[in-house]
Formats: C-alpha cells, structure tokens, sequence
C-alpha cells in the first residue's frame, strides 16, 4: 500500500474512532445528560450576542430588582442591570478563564511530567523543586499579590492561577511515566530505534490520557470556583460581568430579591456537574474501547453457535502399560476464543481433550502459539480478560470447573491446583522479601500461624535444594538467581501439598545448566510427593526427561497423544516427526525414555 493510502486509511480510522466515542458517549446515560449541559453553556457563551436581550452593562435605574418575566426574562439586579444578559456574557468569561488556567497548568505539567519522567536527570530534580516550590505558595494570597501588582484582569489571574496548579498535572503525569519507562516493551521500542517522540505519544500518553483528563475536569471546576470568589470580592475588572460579581450583588439584596442567587449559583453548579460527569464518561468510554469486549447475551449465543471444532481426530497411541491410576484431570472438547468487537469469536484453542491421570506427568508440548497456555490458563481459571472457555468441559476430580465462579476457583487455585510460571523474576513481587511471600499463601490457604508457616516454609527451601534456607528466606527477589527464584516458585507451588502442579514451561526462561537441576527438582519432588504434573513446554528434551504421557498440540489442536514412550518410539504426525527430530539435532535427550520405563534421576544443585 502506498504512503498516502497508508496516511488516509489513518485518518479514517481516526475519526471513525472518534464518532464512535461520541456515539458511546451519546448512549451513556451520564454521558448524554453531561454533554446536553455543558452543550447549551457553551452555546449560550458563544451565542451570549445574539441572545442577551440587553447590554449587559446598561443599568436602566428606573427599573431596579424587578422580578423574572416579561422584558426582563431572570429580572433585573439592584443596579438594574438585565440579569439574563449578564448570565450569558459572564458565561462566555467564566468558560474561557477556566479554559485558560486549565490549559496553562496542563501544558506546563504534563509537558515537564513527560520529559522529567522519560529522562530524568537534572531536569526532574529541577521540575521536583520547582513542584515543591509552586505547593508551599499560598495560592490565594499569590493571586491578591498578582492582582495588586498586575491588575484585575481575569486573565491574568487565571495565567497565575494554571501556573500554581502546574503540580498537579506534573505529579500525575510524572508518577505514570516512571511506572512505565522501564517497562520492557518501552526498552524494546528504544533498542528497535523507535524515535522518543514515538514511544511518548504510543506507550506513555495512553496511560496518563484518563488521569489527566478528570484532573483536567477538577482543576477547571477550581478555576471556575476561584474566579467566582475573586469576583465576589470584587477582585476582577467590573467592566466584564462574572458569575462572582452576580453572586455579590445578588447576596447584598438577599432579602429583597432572594431569587437572583439562584441564577449565578445554577450556573456555577451545572458547570461543575456537567465537566465533572463529561469527564467520567469520557475516562470510561476512553477505558472500555481499550479493553477486549465480553459478548452477552444473544450476540454470545450466536458467536458460541459458530465455534469451529472440525479437523483432523488427533492420533491416539495405545496404552502400553496399564494405568491404575484414576484420572484427576478431564478435558473434553474444551474451546478457548476472544470476544471481537464485531461479534464474532476468535479461536486459540480448538476442541482440546486430555486427560491427567493422578501422580502422571502429562507434557503438553507444541509451537510457539499453539495454545498450550490457553489451555493451561483456562484449567487453572486464568485466562486473560476478553478470554472465555466457549465450549468443552474440565472436570477435575469429579468437578466441573468451567461452571465455576472466580470465588470459587480461589478455593482450588494453590491448594489442589498450583502453578509454576514461565517467568520466575517476574512473578516475585520486589518489594518484599522471599520468605513473605511463601507465607501469607500458607497461612491464608492452610490456616496455619506465621511461626509454623515460617517453619514450613524454611523446610520447603530445602527440600527445592536451597543451599541456605535462613538466607534465601530473608533475601528479597533481586538477591537471588533466575534458577533460584524458580527453586522458590516450585517451593510455593508444593507448599499446600496440591494434587496438580501446572507447569508453564518452568525451565524456558533459564540457562541450559539451571534447566537440568529445575527438571530433576521437579522430577524429585514429583516422585516424593506422588503429585500429578501438567508441563507445558515446546521441547522434546523436557518430555523425553519428565512425562508418561504427552499430547502434540499445533494450531489449537491436539494431533497426536499417548505414553511418552510410545511416542518417543515412533512418531506418527508429521509435526510430532518435526519436533522429534528438532531435539534429536540439538543432541540427544537427557531422559532414558528410550531404553528404560524408569525415568532417570539426577541430581544438581542450586543456581
Ligand atoms: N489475550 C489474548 N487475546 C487474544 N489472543 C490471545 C491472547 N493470548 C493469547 N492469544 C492467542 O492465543 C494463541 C495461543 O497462545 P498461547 O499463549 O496459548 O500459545 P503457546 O502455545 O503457549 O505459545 P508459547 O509457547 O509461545 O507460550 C496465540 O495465537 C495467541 O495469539
């Protein structure tokens, strides 16, 4: 596609986004009923011309406080100044001097949050400073000053009005980019030579947008707020109406004309309402359209009416020996898709069945994108947001679990199912230390007190080959190796004597060294502990170490199941031949599949 097709496809894009945002926005009850507010504002600001009925500073002394009706349709104030027309001009200054101190300090506050989170040094010990300065101002006696010095020009007031709010766009804006400037796909898009401009507009704007946009909202509502009290106080020009001013001499004749409090107070009032509630609607319309979209309903029934489960029945190769052992795990026909916005069902698992017998080791192995996780996501009750079992059923230990609620998943997940992740650094929270986080599990799953949890769990680090259990119990995440971080993890995951461990590729993030000791710890304890294993995994090598049995998966499918030596022993899908010969070129397989029933047993020590 050509550079300008590119361009006009973009833009396209761009505003369809935008008038769907409006559409959404139109159907939000809130959403409407903000929009219709702040709409005839504004239009009466804008129009305030054509529809005041009268100069709004002509004072007609013959006909002072005269009451809503007639030629003066809100009346006339003690000065006999017409009130409607003074209400629609003072609209027109109170609106842009809101929008003025809003669009000062938002500028100034996201621009430096922006630039003193991204790059840091210098500039954001100067921003912090100057941050730290602008709050010990007191803000009123700042706007006085300035008024003394500079004169009673709304304006003025509201520049030196955003300038003071500056910190609070700085702060926010400041906190969100250094959550995400270390983040890994920011580094990815440096180290890729995206251009900083870019990584800004893409990745750092989109987590500050509904932040700033209710503080845009707050501090508008401020301004509005502080005008009217500087106008009260006759601190503003008195030449230009201001809902302040209104308010004063509506309040010097509240006995005589009590009404006329009503309309610059209602102004004010619907103002705020009106920002506040647009803003909210906006931050939550701006929120869903980024998350993926849950279908309910008949739109959920037609897309469940479409799922494809045809293709080719996966080879099953017969039991060689005779398994006791009952099934603990049973998956049938299980259906894993995305909800898409236009309704229909995007499938990554496509009628996957197996079973896991107790005290087995089933290995799940396939390509990169094949739906091992999903599937293993989706027993363990995990599936991401926008992610839904469509079809099929997991029954483990006599319970179906895709008719379970989240609370009572709670109830399985670390204590009769446990998980040991692909990532072990990363699901180790850094700011407490190791032995914390093996406690509370225990203490909340078993119900036992923090001294026989600490006691278990010093004994657990020992049992996973820790050589200094005290030592690793008190180290915080950063103090110890990837290997030994996963040591801690399968450590967590056996804590509450679980029936079934999920394993997502436990060794995929470690060196090849650390893999074998991780592979002969989870085959020890395994062994001991006479659990039942789920490893997912894309290699041969793990299969040919661990599993009795294992199912090939490849685009969703399962293609070829049965015991892992069977298997091993003559392959019979071209895929299950490819991955075969894969590991067979990277080396011959650590396991004795081949030659012995018994897998072999070695023993390494803590990385
Ligand atoms: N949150 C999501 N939304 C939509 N599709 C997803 C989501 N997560 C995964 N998928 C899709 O599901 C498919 C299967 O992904 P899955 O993570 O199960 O693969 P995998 O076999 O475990 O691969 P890997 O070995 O790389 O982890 C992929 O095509 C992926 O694009």
């Amino acid at each position: 596609m050509s550079d300008s097709a590119n361009v006009s496809l973009k833009t396209a894009e761009a505003a369809s986004h935008r008038t769907h945002l409006l559409k959404r926005m139109l159907k939000n009850p809130t959403g409407l009923v903000s929009i219709i507010i702040l709409a005839v504002i504004i239009l009466a600001a804008t129009f305030a011309g054509v529809l005041a009925t009268h100069d709004p500073n002509y004072a007609d002394l013959r006909n002072l406080l005269q009451p809503p009706g007639g030629e003066f349709i809100l009346g006339t104030d003690g000065a006999g100044h017409d009130i409607w027309s003074r209400l629609l001009y003072a609209s027109r200054f109170s609106l842009l001097g809101a929008a003025l101190a809003t669009v000062i300090s938002a500028v100034l506050g996201v621009t430096s949050g922006l630039i003193a989170g991204f790059y840091g040094k210098w500039f954001e010990s100067l921003a912090a400073w100057t941050t730290s300065l602008l709050m010990a101002l007191p803000g009123i006696v700042v706007l006085l000053a300035a008024r003394s010095v500079l004169g009673p020009s709304m304006w003025i007031a509201m520049t030196v009005f955003g300038v003071l709010l500056t910190p609070a766009f700085y702060r926010l804006t400041h906190a969100a980019v250094v959550g995400v400037r270390n983040e890994l796909y920011v580094d990815a898009a440096r180290v890729a030579g995206v251009k900083d401009l870019s990584i800004i507009g893409r990745h750092i704007l989109s987590v500050v947008r509904a932040p700033v946009i209710i503080q845009s909202a707050i501090v508008a509502i401020i301004a509005i707020a502080i005008q009217a009290g500087l106008g009260f106080i006759g601190m503003l020009d008195q030449s230009t109406p201001n809902w302040g001013s209104m308010l004063n001499d509506a309040f010097s004749k509240m006995y005589v004309a009590p009404i006329q409090l009503l309309w610059p107070s209602a102004a004010i009032a619907l103002t705020a309402v009106g920002l506040a509630l647009f803003a909210n609607t906006l931050r939550d319309e701006l929120e869903r359209s980024a998350k993926p979209k849950k279908l309910k309903g008949k739109a959920k029934a037609a897309a469940d009416a479409a799922i494809d489960t045809s293709g080719d029945a996966p080879i099953v190769h017969p039991e060689t020996d005779a398994l006791e052992a009952p099934v603990l795990l049973d998956v049938s026909g299980l259906v894993v898709g995305y909800d898409q916005p236009d309704g229909s069902l995007t499938q990554v698992v496509n009628g996957v069945s197996l079973a896991v017998r107790k005290g087995e080791v089933h290995g799940l192995i396939g390509e990169s994108g094949s739906g091992k996780t999903q599937t293993a996501f989706s027993i363990l009750g995990l599936l991401p947001e926008g992610g839904r079992v469509a079809a099929g059923s997991i029954v483990f230990d006599g319970d179906q679990l895709t008719d379970k609620s989240a609370k009572a998943m709670r109830k399985l997940q670390g204590r009769r199912i446990s998980y040991v992740p692909q990532e072990p650094m990363s699901n180790l929270d850094p700011s407490f230390p190791i032995g914390s986080q093996l406690v509370e599990p225990m203490r909340v799953t078993l119900g036992i007190s923090a001294k026989e949890a600490k006691e278990r769990a010093l004994d657990l680090l020992a049992k996973v080959g820790l050589p200094d259990p005290e030592k690793t119990f008190r180290s915080y995440p950063h103090e110890v190796s990837g290997g030994q971080a996963q040591r801690v993890l399968i450590a967590g995951a056996i804590s509450c004597e679980p029936d079934l461990i999920i394993a997502d590729e436990p060794t995929t993030a470690l060196d090849v060294t650390v893999q074998a000791d991780i592979l002969d710890l989870l085959r020890g304890l395994q062994q001991e502990l006479g659990v039942a294993v789920l490893i997912v995994t894309h290699n041969f090598g793990v299969v040919a170490d661990l599993c009795d049995r294992v199912s090939v998966m490849k685009g969703g499918r399962i293609v070829e199941t049965g015991p892992a030596r069977s298997i091993f022993a003559g392959p019979q899908h071209p895929y299950t031949q490819s991955l075969f010969d894969a590991i067979l070129e990277d080396g011959a397989a650590r396991g004795a599949l081949a030659h012995s029933s018994d897998r072999h047993t070695a023993t390494g020590g803590a990385q």
